[in-house]
C-alpha cells in the first residue's frame, strides 16, 4: 500500500445538467483514481445529505482532504472511508456532503485498484469472489419523479434472466427498448425520454404494462431465452400520508398491496422496487410473504443502503432484497457493510445507479464484485451505457 498523496476535487456536469463532484486520488506510488457523484430525484427520506456540488467541495478541502493527504494509504478502503466519517461527523454526512464523501471513498477504492495493477471488480471483491455476472434491469418504460405527463409507476424494468451473458443481456433489453418504441409508433402515442433514457409516454400504468408485455414478448421470441418484468413503483412518491395517489385512482395501503400483489402474478413479475411507501416495513412484510419465492421484493427508499434500517427490515420481514446506491450512505465501506448483513440474513443485494450520473463505472465493478444478482443502470444513453460496457468488458476479461 502506499499512501495517497493527493485529493482533487472539481465540478461537472451529471447527465441531467447539474454540477455534481468528481474526486482524483493519487498515491505516492504513481496510483490514480478517478470518480464522481451520481444524484437522485426520488431520493429516500432518510438517505445521506447530498450538499450543492460546490459546497460540498469546499467543506471537504477544509476538513477532509488535509485528513487523507500525506496520512492515508490507498488500498486500506476502511480508513479512508472513517476518515471521511471523522471529517465530516454527523451521522448523515450532512457535514461535507454525502456526494462528495462518496467521490473520494469511490476514487480512493480505483487508486487502490490501480496500485495493484488489478480490476476495480477483482480490488473490492478479492480473488474468491463467485464467477457469477449481474442481470441488467433496463428501464424501458418510465415516469413518476423521472418524467412529467407519463406513467405513475416510475420504472418498467426488462429482465434478462435467461440470458447466457451479460452482452446478450444488455443488447436484449436495448431491443426490448427499441421494440417499445416500435408499439408506441404503431399506436400513435409520441415519447420523450425520462431522466434514466426509459421512454416517458403520457399513457397508463395498464397501457404501459400491455405494451412492455408485447415488446418483452417480441424480443424473446427474437432472441430465444427468458426475459421477464420488473418495476420500481417509487410508492413514496404517490403516497400522500393515507393512500396512495395515482393519475385515475386512490388506493389504501390495502387496496395497494392487494394491487401489487395482482401485478405480480398477473406479469409473473421477477423484481418489485418500493411497492410502498418507505415507512412502512409491516406493508412491505406482508407483500413479500404474499408474492412468489420467484419474485425480489427489494427495498430502495425503504432502506437507503442504511444497515440500521436493514435490520429493522430483516426484524420485520420487509423485502427480501435491498438496493444498493454508495451515495444513499455515503462511502464504498458502508455499502459493503449494508451487503454484507443482506447477504448474512438471506436479503439479496442488487446494485443500482441514480436517475442523475456520470459516465462513472464503479458500479458495474461493485455489482461484479459482490455477485450481485441484478445491476439496475438503464438500457440506453451514454451514461448508462458507460456502466452496461463497462459490464461487457468485464466479462470479456474474466
Ligand atoms: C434510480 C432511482 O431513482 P433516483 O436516483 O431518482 O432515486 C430509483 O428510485 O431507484
Ligand atoms: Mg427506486
Amino acid at each position: 500500500m502506499t499512501l495517497i498523496t493527493e485529493v482533487r476535487l472539481r465540478e461537472i456536469l451529471d447527465s441531467r445538467g447539474n454540477p455534481t463532484v468528481e474526486a482524483e486520488v493519487r498515491t505516492e506510488s504513481g496510483g490514480f483514481g478517478r470518480a464522481a457523484a451520481p444524484s437522485g430525484a426520488s431520493t429516500g427520506e432518510y438517505e445521506a445529505v447530498e450538499l450543492p456540488a460546490e459546497e460540498a467541495i469546499a467543506n471537504a478541502r477544509e476538513r477532509a482532504v488535509p485528513r487523507i493527504e500525506g496520512q492515508v494509504y490507498a488500498g486500506d478502503q476502511r480508513t479512508v472511508d472513517r476518515t471521511l466519517h471523522g471529517a465530516d461527523g454527523t451521522d448523515d454526512f450532512s457535514g461535507i456532503g454525502a456526494n462528495v464523501a462518496v467521490a473520494v471513498s469511490m476514487a480512493a477504492a480505483k487508486a487502490g485498484a490501480d496500485m495493484l495493477g488489478a480490476p476495480l471488480y477483482q480490488h473490492l471483491g478479492g480473488a474468491f469472489r463467485g464467477d457469477g455476472f449481474p442481470t441488467p434491469l433496463g428501464n424501458v418504460v418510465g415516469g413518476g419523479e423521472h418524467a412529467a405527463d407519463a406513467t405513475d409507476i416510475q420504472e418498467f424494468l426488462a429482465a434478462p434472466v435467461g440470458a447466457p451473458s451479460v452482452t446478450d443481456a444488455v443488447f436484449a433489453n436495448a431491443a426490448v427498448h427499441e421494440a417499445v418504441a416500435d408499439l408506441l409508433a404503431e399506436r400513435d402515442i409520441p415519447a420523450a425520454k425520462g431522466d434514466e433514457g426509459a421512454w416517458a409516454p403520457s399513457i397508463t400504468d395498464e397501457e404501459a404494462f400491455a405494451i412492455v408485455s408485447a415488446a418483452i414478448e417480441s424480443v424473446e421470441d427474437e432472441v430465444g431465452f427468458e426475459i421477464r418484468m420488473g418495476l420500481d413503483v417509487a410508492a413514496s412518491e404517490l403516497f400522500d400520508g393515507e393512500q396512495y395517489v395515482y393519475a385515475d385512482t386512490t388506493r389504501t395501503p390495502d387496496e395497494q398491496i392487494e394491487h401489487i400483489a395482482g401485478l405480480a402474478s398477473d406479469y409473473d413479475l421477477a423484481y418489485i422496487e418500493d411497492p410502498l411507501d418507505e415507512d412502512d416495513y409491516e406493508g412491505f412484510a406482508e407483500l413479500t410473504d404474499r408474492v412468489s419465492d420467484e419474485t425480489l421484493v427489494c427495498g430502495d427508499d425503504l432502506f437507503v443502503t442504511n444497515t440500521e434500517r436493514l435490520a429493522a427490515g430483516i426484524e420485520a420481514g420487509a423485502a427480501n432484497s435491498i438496493l444498493v446506491k454508495p451515495n444513499q450512505i455515503g462511502t464504498l465501506s458502508d455499502a459493503f457493510d449494508a451487503i454484507e448483513l443482506a447477504r448474512e440474513n438471506g436479503y439479496d443485494a442488487v446494485v443500482s445507479h441514480r436517475s442523475g450520473e456520470t459516465e462513472d463505472t464503479t458500479i458495474a465493478h461493485l455489482a461484479v464484485a459482490t455477485d450481485a444478482p441484478f445491476i439496475k443502470t438503464g438500457a440506453v444513453g451514454g451514461e448508462r451505457t458507460a456502466k452496461l460496457n463497462e459490464l461487457i468488458r468485464i466479462e470479456a476479461n474474466a
